[in-house]
């Protein structure tokens, strides 16, 4: 059960403008800031939202000419949208019961996919009376017990506090590995879309930036969004062997050699910081001033402005010896073999 779409929705001064595949049993991530079009695309899937130009294929046939309840698709909600008054057994027959399944046999089957989330003993338990972690549970039994030829989750961990999350997100992992059809999910959460895709396609601006595995997408990130995203210095500039020259003239030393337009990052773990200049020094060395510093995990995340600006991850005590503040002038260092270029 194979994706094929072009979605292209035009909404004041938002242009959504994407292709997207899934193969079977695949799971992919859409990934991007607030604002960037995931919720819009999920909904054009989900036939929330008409096409502006486009179309939507899922196993040669065409969906987006086909009313919502009529495309067997699975939609998990960030709210879960949970019918109040049903208790969960009924939340969960009701997929069955729209295609006309005998109410026994809908509650039977209801009572399988609920067994199957770990929530036997909550059949009877209305949506108030759950946890967040077993209404998610719920709304994703409800969703598979349409039977749907595809999945489509919007934010499916957002509403869960950090704990819930952890164990929620393993549990979906394995539901969703057993899951024969296409999976798409929406997510700001690169954890989410680690953890639970096969793929990611990063949307940013209603188009997509980047596409790949997260090997791959967190190896040579594309825009500054992901290279944030994945922790790390992210510039372009033109390679002639191992120099690569920013558009700022700024030249960066690098281990391997490449020609014509690249991106060139490096870790934040990799800057070393002096308080004046090092001698016998490795390649890639500059003047910086101190912007900002923030806790990142047991280190300190220096923001460096200047001539390259970049991030240095620091221990507290070489921030103490340094007397690292917002305005201290220092050298920055990066050694050419921690600089990846990699062709724009
Ligand atoms: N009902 C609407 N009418 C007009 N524009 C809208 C509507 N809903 C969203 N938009 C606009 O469409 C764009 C994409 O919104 P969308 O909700 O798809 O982004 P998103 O990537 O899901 O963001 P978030 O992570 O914040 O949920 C935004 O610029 C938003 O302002």
């Amino acid at each position: 059960m194979s994706l094929e779409a072009r979605l292209v929705i035009k909404r004041d001064g938002f242009t959504l403008d994407i292709e997207l595949t899934a193969e079977p049993g695949e799971v992919v991530a859409l990934l991007g800031p607030n604002g960037a079009g995931k919720t819009t695309a999920l909904r054009a899937l989900a036939g929330l939202l008409p096409l502006g130009e486009g179309s939507i294929t899922l196993d040669g046939v065409r969906l987006d000419t086909l009313p919502p309840e009529q495309r067997r698709i699975g939609v998990v909600f960030q709210d879960y949208l949970l019918f109040p008054h049903l208790s969960a057994l009924d939340n969960v027959a009701f997929g069955p019961r729209c295609r006309r399944v005998p109410r026994a046999e809908a509650r039977q089957r209801a009572t399988e996919w609920l067994t199957r989330v770990g929530l036997a003993d909550h059949v009877r338990k209305k949506p108030r009376q759950l946890s967040g972690g077993q209404a998610q549970r719920v709304a994703l039994a409800r969703a598979l017990a349409f039977e749907p030829r595809m999945l489509l989750l919007d934010e499916p961990l957002a509403a869960l506090d950090a704990r819930t999350r952890l164990d929620t997100r393993a549990q979906l992992r394995g539901h969703l590995a057993a899951f024969p059809g296409a999976t798409v999910l929406v997510t700001h959460d690169p954890l989410d879309a680690l953890m639970l895709a096969d793929r990611l396609v990063i949307i940013e601006d209603g188009r997509v930036v980047q596409t790949g595995d997260a090997a791959t997408i967190t190896a040579e990130p594309r825009t500054d969004y992901v290279a944030r995203l994945v922790g790390l210095n992210l510039y372009r500039g033109r390679a002639e062997g191992s120099t690569v020259t920013l558009p700022d003239g700024f030249e960066l030393i690098t281990a391997t050699e490449q020609q014509g337009d690249v991106f060139v990052a490096f870790p934040p773990s990799a800057v070393a910081l002096y308080p004046s200049r090092p001698d016998g020094s490795p390649r890639n060395t500059w003047p910086a001033t101190v912007t900002t510093i923030s806790r990142h995990g047991d280190a300190l995340r220096i923001e460096l402005g200047g001539g390259l600006p970049a991030a240095a991850d620091v221990t507290p005590a070489a921030a103490v010896h340094l007397g690292l503040e917002p305005g201290r002038e220092v050298w920055a260092s990066v050694k050419a073999t921690e600089v990846r270029a990699y062709r724009a």
